[in-house]
């Protein structure tokens, strides 16, 4: 074992072989560096080096990307519903990374709601994309109030560009169906007015049903059956080509009950109404761009269509169109004709759903082109108050069902006055013990019997042909 390990050590090579045998090598290596420096220049190095790390280490380039923007600018016709489905998505997708939130409680909401603010983005992810939002301040908010999304702000859409067809159908039809049922699940009524070029909602929380609305019953029913017979027949009007609207004139004095029979109307098929006051229209165009604006499932009401002047004769348009005075420039420059058309023509492509009420106090000077059927459809007179509807108002009002023993007399009154629902209403206000309130209404018609009956003697003695039943005192 000792002479084995002799013998090991005899075959090491000795210090100073070592000492040889690295000093020629450390010679041979800075000749090599030398050379290298001389043939490769440093610049042609660090190239060399960056090309090297980056085919190894450095990360992918970064992808093409596209924006969709989402504003309703581009259509001044109809408003952009995927703009409205973001406003909702986005508001549920705000999270800790959004410092600005826009907050806020609207009458027809229990809790706060909060939206994105300006400038705010939101990182979503929709089947495996990254889709980046962008809520943009309108820059031409407030500098022109005539302009359609006055206070509104456009979003963008971030995303990478394979991936447009994806985001254009799937996402955002994903967004939009979302929104749909949403809003039929919290639709609350919406009543749409014109105070410049758009239309604005705001909550529609009329009372007024069928049940409440007092009038003759036989006719209640038919305006019912009517309507349910209109949103039933859908195949019908596409077989037919007609458009899928209809007309109803609401005609009688003041304080019968026209407005509020528009709200039953509206509650009983859950449809919003559109107010269109023919005095903000300014041209014909403009009245088309006001019924192109109206939604599917509406109500669009024309009040006191015999006021307005323009629309209440074809015959009057010529005269219209020569009187060109500055006075005449801020009253409707639309003729009967175009109301006519825009709402035949204009809707029968497009419109499905659609009920058009006009009123009037003065049906008889209304144009009879106005008036024949597949304009009108129906034609509903509401009349001063009789016994079937004061029965409908005193039990809405003072909860009494059935008969009462006042009723006889209140009915024996009410047949020979004409007295509005309104003026009825406002007696039945006054108190909330039923009888106490009969009472006072027993006493009120008599007086407004005593009145008429006086004014019947002055006209006997002044010569008339004492009827002066219908005067304004009497009817409200
Ligand atoms: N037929 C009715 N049924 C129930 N309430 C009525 C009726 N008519 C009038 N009223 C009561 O009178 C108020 C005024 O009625 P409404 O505005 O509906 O009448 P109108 O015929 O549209 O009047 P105007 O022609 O002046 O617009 C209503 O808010 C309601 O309280």
């Amino acid at each position: 074992m000792a002479a084995s390990i002799l013998e090991a050590v005899k075959q090491m090579p000795s210090t100073s072989t070592l000492l040889t045998a690295y000093a020629s090598f450390s010679t041979t290596s800075m000749l090599f560096r030398n050379v290298y420096r001389e043939i490769v220049p440093e610049r042609l190095e660090s190239y060399l080096v960056d090309k090297f790390n980056s085919f190894f280490y450095s990360p992918k380039p970064s992808p093409e990307r596209d924006t969709f923007i989402i504003d309703d600018d581009w259509d001044d016709l109809d408003r952009n519903d995927l703009l409205f489905a973001a406003r909702a998505y986005l508001s549920t997708k705000i999270g800790p990374k959004n410092k600005r939130i826009r907050v806020g409680k609207f009458p027809h909401q229990k809790k706060v709601s909060i939206a994105l603010a300006e400038g705010e983005t939101v990182l979503d992810e929709f089947d495996g994309i990254e889709i980046i939002w962008k809520l943009a301040p309108d820059e031409e908010e407030g500098e022109d109030d005539n302009n359609n999304c006055d206070g509104m702000n456009y979003f963008e859409i971030h995303f990478e560009k394979r991936h447009r067809e994806k985001v254009l159908e799937g996402y955002l039809g994903h967004i939009l169906d979302l929104y749909d049922k949403l809003s039929h699940k919290e639709k609350s009524l919406k009543l749409y007015t014109r105070p410049n070029t758009s239309w604005r909602p705001m909550d529609l929380r009329h009372p007024t049903t069928f049940d409440t609305v007092a009038m003759d019953l036989e006719m209640k029913q038919r305006i019912m059956d009517d309507l349910d017979r209109f949103v039933a027949r859908k195949e019908f009007y596409k077989r037919v080509g007609k458009a899928w609207k209809r007309g109803y004139l609401l005609y009688g004095p003041p304080g019968t009950g026209k407005s509020s029979l528009v709200a039953a109307m509206a509650n009983y098929l859950n449809f919003d109404i559109y107010v269109l006051e023919l005095c903000e229209i300014s041209s014909d165009y403009d009245l088309r761009m006001a019924l192109m604006g109206i939604d599917n499932k509406s109500i669009t009401v024309v009040e006191d269509i015999d006021c307005n002047s323009e629309v209440r004769s074809r015959s009057k348009d010529k005269d219209n169109s020569s009187d060109d005075d500055d006075d005449d420039r801020r009253s409707p420059r639309f003729t009967l004709s175009t109301l006519l058309n825009c709402i035949d023509g204009l809707w029968s492509s497009r419109a499905e759903e659609r009920i058009v009420v006009f009123t009037t106090n003065h049906k008889e000077v209304l144009d009879p082109a106005l008036l024949r059927p597949g304009r009108m459809d129906m034609q509903i007179h509401l009349s001063f108050c009789k016994p079937q509807a004061f029965r409908t108002l005193a039990s809405n009002y003072l909860g009494v069902k059935g008969e009462h023993p006042l009723y006889p007399e209140i009915d024996e009154l009410l047949e020979g006055l004409e007295v509005t629902p309104a003026a009825v209403a406002e007696e039945l206000m006054r108190d909330e013990d039923g009888d106490v309130v009969l009472k006072q209404v027993v006493e009120f018609l008599r007086a407004k019997k005593a009145e008429k009956e006086t004014r019947k003697e002055d006209n006997k003695s002044d010569g008339g042909d004492g009827d002066g039943s219908a005067s304004s005192d009497v009817s409200n």
